[in-house]
């Protein structure tokens, strides 16, 4: 018997056609689904409108200040009176502690403080906002001590000559916060230093004329008025403040199209689909590209647009800079961000999750981008010290590259005479000498002070885009998958990585053997366990023995020798948390052996838990079995789990489609990775479609299917490319009587040729279908054999019926008595019921020659007995199941009961 391996295409080949059509099935699910490109277009352009909006909005804010508007004939404002502190936005009077106008020393020189009492009469203020003290000093001290007291402070010094003042020399100190209130800046010039100013020259001026000339004299009699105002002038130019906050946003879209390439990826992954392309034969370099491919298509459109919006909204930063320096630098932004999604999809298990991971990067992007625009790392002193530590690190993450780029961009089109950025500019732009060293060349923007130029920035995204990609590819590998599966970090060094090496098949089954030895020698006798299952597996070791010493071949396409279709030798899968390996294990299946012949098909039933799922995902490749191993058509499940996915069809237990994709693309997409033509994918789809009578409904998306027509479609995927190994878990669960037993003589039909190994949880599915039949609980195989055997051995053999003449037993109460007491003798059996009219014998675990002569002696008493009705039943599979669960639970109660109770 040998397995017809198919043709195996070229690599090159076969990495194509995948690769192309799940560029294909790409694009559909995105474009179909929630996430499409048409919502991540929407979200440029309502990122870019936002950005306008808020540009319009502080233009019109900037707009009232005073600079921005046409002044012909500006206000003169008087600096006659000085303003009460109290106006001020800082300096208020709070409890007990009053602030001062002015603040004045030395308050013991009596010229000072005439100036004073002068300033405070000619302007109108309270006494109490003054306060003298002797020195300045002493002020400077005060005002350390009360901050945001005072408004001014002075510091006069009266020059005496002859008892009279002569000339002052003052210092003024005054508060020089700036404030913005009443919807101005406020300047503290204009505000308080001015009008204190005005006043103290102008009392002190009048003092020294008092001295001077007397104090009634017209000498004496200055009048002194200071009025200020601005130049009148054109409103200023309002520039677009949008390269100062555009960056956060532009960032934005890329975290849109981030977070929606994790939400896709990782659902693949959660809902099973990428396993179940897995067992198709997908290799995972098809995987990586056509998603790869796709972002690169969807990233290409998105940048395209961002610029495109940007232009359409006149923004001067996409109009006046090289259309291609704007995309480009978005694009490439945008694929890093790609690569650095495909990083964090190796740790995430829920789509759920991509959300609040976006959320993260966004606000960590959002605070770094905030430290770039101002300017540093990237200036010209990038190369000192710790700067350049800082430049490096800085620059490993995409979007400060982007914000370095945005604001390069919004420099060069500062203002309308700014000339933008060209192509070939965008190195020599950026220069680290300061203004005063560099040639500025009328039309050509220079940026002195800078480094990391966009060249240079093309060149970092670049690197980061293949560097994280690798990074993905590998954290992908060496990270545990949802089966637990991964491998040792240093994979890429093992040669038999690289190379497709042979296996020592008499090494690796003599290993199968001495662990059977040595888990019989520990474990239970073979005597606790069903004849049966002993046989199969002594028949099974006796198989390894003779491969071991050469006696027999594995019995693949390079042999001729002849062997079953399927072995399975001790498979035992042995479950422990990703997290904690060393810590509690369970141990699910506990070393299965047993044999299908080609044309069988093989129902392993089970209660619940019984480990019957994961044995088909050890024998179909999904997870490792942590020992054992299966040969299928003479090919290993742990060594050569490639050769036999070319003839695997698996349809698992929960159906892995994809909602947005109808049956028909479901199977042209699983045909193509099995290595079908396009042609021959649509042939083959067609048939199956037939097959499964989904015709009709084959165009529509299976989102739409109802529970029962799912998992019709998924056993169609799994009869897809003539498998001659295959696993269909639970397939009719869900399906109406009537498609149930069309699926039924589906999968008798497909087992022509073929071996079907079927779960399920209908004993009658199992009695017709089986032609062997095992019962697994908690993970030990309990019986193997044809229904009719396990009947036999398991449940209580066949039934007699014996139904009494209801007329005679009213006239006769004691008929029932008297029939037994004439047939148990006859036929050496005792009734183990006499309910109601019907006496049922069990003829135990008698083959159905016995049940036959049995039924033949008790005809004849029908007449003299009156018999109304016999009737010849073998017990049910269902009965068979529960004697062995119930046998299960009661060993598992005896053992408690002894205290013996054996690991699970
Ligand atoms: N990833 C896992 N980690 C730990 N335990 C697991 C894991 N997957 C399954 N198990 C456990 O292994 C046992 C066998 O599970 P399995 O799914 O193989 O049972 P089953 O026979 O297919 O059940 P059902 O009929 O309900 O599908 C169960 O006790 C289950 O809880």
């Amino acid at each position: 018997m040998k397995v017809a391996l198919k043709p195996q295409q070229g690599y090159a080949k076969r990495l194509a056609s995948q690769v192309a059509v799940l560029l294909k099935k790409n694009a559909v699910t995105t474009l179909r689904g929630a996430n499409s490109p048409v919502l991540r277009i929407g979200a440029a352009f309502g990122f870019i409108l936002i950005i306008f909006l808020v540009d319009i909005a502080l233009q019109a804010d900037m707009a009232d200040n005073e600079q921005y508007k046409n002044v012909f004939d500006p206000e003169v404002r008087s600096m006659d009176s000085i303003p009460d502190c109290s106006e001020d936005l800082y300096l208020k009077d709070s409890e007990g502690e009053p602030c001062y106008n002015l603040l004045y020393a030395p308050k013991g020189d009596v010229f000072v403080k005439e100036v004073v009492d002068h300033v405070i009469a000619s302007t109108g203020s309270k006494p109490s906002r003054f306060m003298g003290m002797d020195t300045s000093a002493e002020i400077d001290a005060w005002m350390d001590q009360h901050k945001e007291r005072a408004q001014a402070a002075v510091f006069l010094d009266v020059e005496v000559v002859g008892g009279k003042p002569v000339g002052i020399d003052y210092d003024l100190q005054t508060n020089s916060s700036v404030r913005y209130f009443k919807n101005e800046f406020q300047s503290p010039n204009f505000f308080s230093q001015v009008p204190v100013q005005v006043a103290v020259e102008r009392e002190g001026a009048k003092m020294l004329a008092r001295h001077k000339f007397g104090s009634l004299s017209a000498e004496a009699d200055i009048s002194w008025s200071v009025g200020i105002s601005s130049f009148a002038h054109p409103p200023m130019v309002i520039e677009s403040r949008i390269p100062e906050f555009a960056a956060p946003f532009l960032y934005a879209v890329g975290m849109f199209n981030f977070v929606a390439t994790l939400i896709a990826l990782v659902t693949e992954r959660q809902t099973g689909q990428r396993q179940g392309m897995r067992n198709a034969g997908m290799l995972e370099s098809s995987f990586w590209i056509s998603w790869y491919l796709w972002e690169v298509v969807t990233n290409f459109m998105t940048s395209s647009f961002i610029v495109l919006f940007g232009m359409m909204f006149q923004f001067r930063i996409f109009l006046k800079n090289n259309y291609g320096l704007t995309f480009f630098l978005f694009f490439l932004f945008q694929m890093t961000m790609t690569s650095l999604a495909f990083i964090f999809f190796a740790f995430m298990r829920r789509p759920q999750a991509a959300v609040s991971i976006g959320f993260f990067v966004y606000f960590l992007g959002y605070i770094m981008i905030a430290v770039v625009v101002s300017g540093w790392p990237y200036d010209g002193s990038y190369e000192n010290g710790l700067n350049y530590v800082f430049y490096m690190i800085l620059s490993i993450f995409p979007w400060n590259l982007l914000a370095k780029g945005l604001t390069d961009f919004g420099d060069a089109t500062a203002t309308k005479e700014s000339p933008g950025l060209r192509w070939g500019e965008r190195s020599s732009y950026c220069v680290t000498e300061d203004f005063t060293s560099v040639r500025f060349i009328p039309g050509t923007y220079i940026k002195p002070n800078c480094s990391m130029p966009l060249d240079e920035i093309f060149k970092w995204l670049t690197v980061e885009m293949f560097v994280f990609m690798l990074l993905a590819v590998y954290l992908d590998n060496i990270v545990p998958n949802e089966y637990n599966n991964y491998r040792p970090f240093y994979y890429f060094l093992d040669p038999s990585y690289w190379l497709t090496r042979g296996w020592n098949a008499r090494d690796h089954f003599s290993g199968i053997v001495a662990e059977k030895a040595t888990s019989d020698a520990a474990g239970r006798s073979a005597s606790a366990r069903n004849e049966d299952v002993v046989q199969e597996e002594n028949e099974l070791v006796d198989k390894l023995r003779r491969i071991v010493s050469g006696q027999e071949g594995l019995g693949n396409a390079s042999e001729t020798q002849e062997g079953t279709a399927m072995s399975v030798f001790g498979m035992k899968k042995t479950y422990s948390s990703p997290l904690n390996p060393c810590g509690a294990k369970f141990k699910a299946v506990k070393g299965v052996w047993l044999s299908v012949d080609e044309g069988q098909i093989f129902c392993l039933l089970g209660p619940n838990g019984a480990g019957k799922t994961t044995l088909i995902n050890c024998l179909t490749g999904v997870l490792k079995a942590t020992s054992g191993d299966a040969l299928m058509y003479g090919y290993s499940v742990k060594h050569e789990l490639d050769k036999i996915r070319t003839f695997l069809g698996v349809c698992p237990q929960f159906d892995t489609l994809w909602d947005t994709l109808s049956g028909r693309e479901h199977l042209e997409i699983f045909a193509t990775l099995k290595g079908m033509s396009r042609e021959e994918a649509k042939v083959e789809a067609e048939q199956k479609l037939e097959m499964v009578q989904l015709s009709k409904d084959a165009d529509k998306p299976v989102g739409q299917y109802s529970g029962g027509m799912r998992r019709r479609v998924s056993v169609a995927i799994s009869l897809i490319s003539d498998p001659s190994v295959i696993f269909l878990d639970e397939p009719t669960t869900g399906l109406d009587p009537v498609t149930r037993r069309h699926m039924w003589t589906v999968i008798q039909e497909a087992a022509k040729g073929r071996v079907i190994i079927l779960t399920t949880h209908s004993m009658e599915e199992a009695d017709i279908l089986g032609n062997r039949i095992a019962i697994l609980s908690k993970g030990e195989l309990h019986c193997i054999g044809s229904s009719v055997r396990l009947k036999s051995s398991f449940g209580s053999g066949y039934k007699l019926l014996v139904q009494l003449d209801k007329g005679r037993m009213r006239q006769d109460p004691t008929h029932k008595e008297e029939v037994i007491a004439k047939l148990n003798p006859a036929i050496g059996f005792m009734p183990i019921d006499q309910s109601n009219d019907t006496i049922t014998y069990s003829l135990n675990h008698e083959d159905s020659e016995v049940a036959q002569e049995v039924l033949e002696k008790v005809e004849q008493y029908k007449e003299e007995l009156g018999l109304q009705g016999l009737q010849l039943n073998l017990s049910t599979l269902e009965e068979v199941f529960l004697n062995v669960a119930r046998g299960q639970t009661n060993a598992v109660v005896l053992n408690n009961s002894t205290g013996l109770l054996q690991e699970e």
